[in-house]
């Protein structure tokens, strides 16, 4: 196999909208778990998206897994490689968006890496190096509220500088309008300069095109769905892929019980689980009882096993931001998080061993908990839920076939949990 494109997810979710907008625009796409044990059969395809969870651990470590993700990747003849992060650029100060970037840029000799998180069909857009979600910058949106990441500052060249070694520039958007060939000169200039890092203004799918035309002669990209489209596109119209159509039928039905979990605390998210008391069951977790050890993943297994015969269930640890803060001031950030994300792998867990065959997990965090719990391996990519989230068929799963659906918290419309059930036969 030769890859005419390596991609590096820094979230599960993430790299299922990466491996979703690479398949739409016609290249045959593979996510993997972790880069790929030997034995893992993978079918013939243009791109992999290595999946990690390391946007929210310490950065020497996520260095060194994205650094061992890329090996694999230019092993098997990825000249570019993609580093996918969240499309709202979800990172603090100490990283990981910068030390990854860093150490990935040495690897592979890059003078200059092109940044942009814009995704413009969900909404993120980037002018003069400031990220707007829908019509409001970075910092006013829900995203100021992250229980894990909170964004308070609109200015990615200033966002990236503060985690980086290298000094960062802007590739404005009068620029990217010109075209590919005007990109390439700002780059000469800002790289003579010694900067090893460009911010890149997009706002619509055309000023990603002429990015994907740009990046593709590098070797190294950091950014969000918007420039794999770009890149993607890139390398059909410029023929290194010949295009292909249709998910392939990963999304066949499997059949059996259906149930949902949702860890992300995103407005979005918390719209969608209102809306879905309508039509399946619910369960609020008490998230305090998770924190202080009492049984409530027994309590939920319990409550969800009777139904599962009758429809889908949702289990939902989400809270308001004025409640997460309330429980992380109780139990501190991190634990929080991690015992609320142990506890839906639990549920998950004995959930797959009552039979749930189709899964739909709300939340980046979450879902690498969920995933990795389940030991699945790799992902094929079905049908578009919703921009940037697709049915996933699991491929060597212990539990054998199943359909998952990762959604990145911010995402999908008011009815995503019926919607991907619908789906998801
Ligand atoms: N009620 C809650 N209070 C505090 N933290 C929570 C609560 N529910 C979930 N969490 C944690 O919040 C984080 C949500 O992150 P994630 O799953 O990535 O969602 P998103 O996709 O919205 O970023 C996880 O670590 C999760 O365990
Ligand atoms: O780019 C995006 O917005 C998503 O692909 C993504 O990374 C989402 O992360 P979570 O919101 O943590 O799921």
């Amino acid at each position: 196999m030769t890859l005419a494109l390596g991609c590096i997810a820094d979230d599960y979710t993430g790299a299922s909208d990466l491996a979703n907008t690479l398949t739409r625009a016609g290249l045959r796409t593979v996510q993997t778990i972790g880069v790929p044990a030997d034995d893992l059969t993978l079918p013939e395809v243009d791109a992999v998206v290595v999946s990690l969870k390391s946007r929210s651990i310490e950065a020497g470590l996520a260095v060194s897994r994205s650094r061992a993700a890329e090996k694999w990747l230019r092993g098997r003849g990825a000249h570019h490689v993609l580093f996918k992060v969240c499309s709202t650029f979800d990172s603090t100060d100490a990283g990981n968006i910068g030390p990854v970037m860093d150490a990935l840029r040495a690897d592979s000799g890059e003078a200059v890496v092109l940044v942009t998180p814009a995704f413009p069909e969900t909404g993120r857009t980037v002018y003069q190096g400031n990220l707007f979600v829908g019509a409001v910058p970075l910092n006013e949106s829900p995203l100021k509220d992250h229980p894990l990441n909170p964004m308070r500052d609109s200015n990615l060249v200033r966002v990236l500088a503060r985690q980086s070694k290298t000094q960062v520039g802007l590739v404005d958007l009068a620029t990217v309008a010109r075209g590919a060939e005007a990109v390439r000169a700002r780059l000469a200039e800002l790289s003579g300069k010694g900067i090893g890092a460009a911010i890149i203004d997009a706002v619509f799918d055309r000023d990603l095109e002429a990015i994907g035309l740009v990046a593709a002669q590098h070797r190294l990209s950091v950014g969000a769905s918007g420039i794999g489209l770009g890149l993607a596109r890139a390398l059909v119209s410029t023929g290194k892929v010949k295009s292909a159509a249709g998910s392939g039928g990963a999304d066949a039905a499997v059949g059996g019980p259906a149930a949902c979990l949702a860890g992300s605390c995103s407005q979005a998210t918390l719209q969608q689980i209102a809306n879905a008391e309508r039509v399946m069951a619910v369960l609020h977790l008490d998230q305090d009882r998770i924190l202080t050890g009492a049984d409530e993943v027994q309590r939920a297994i319990a409550w969800a096993k009777p139904r599962l015969a009758d429809g889908p269930v949702l289990i939902a640890s989400s809270a308001t931001p004025d409640q997460v803060a309330a429980l992380q001031a109780r139990h501190g950030r991190d634990a929080a998080g991690h015992a609320i994300e142990q506890a839906m792998a639990d549920i998950a867990e004995n959930l797959v061993k009552s039979g749930v065959r189709r899964l739909v997990v709300a939340g980046g965090e979450t879902s690498g908990a969920v995933v990795d719990r389940l030991g699945i391996p790799g992902f094929l990519v079905g049908a578009e839920i919703a921009a940037g989230v697709p049915v996933l068929r699991a491929v060597g799963a212990e539990a054998g076939d199943m359909l998952l659906a990762l959604k990145s918290g911010n995402f999908g419309g008011p009815e995503f949990f019926a919607d991907a059930l619908g789906l998801m036969r």
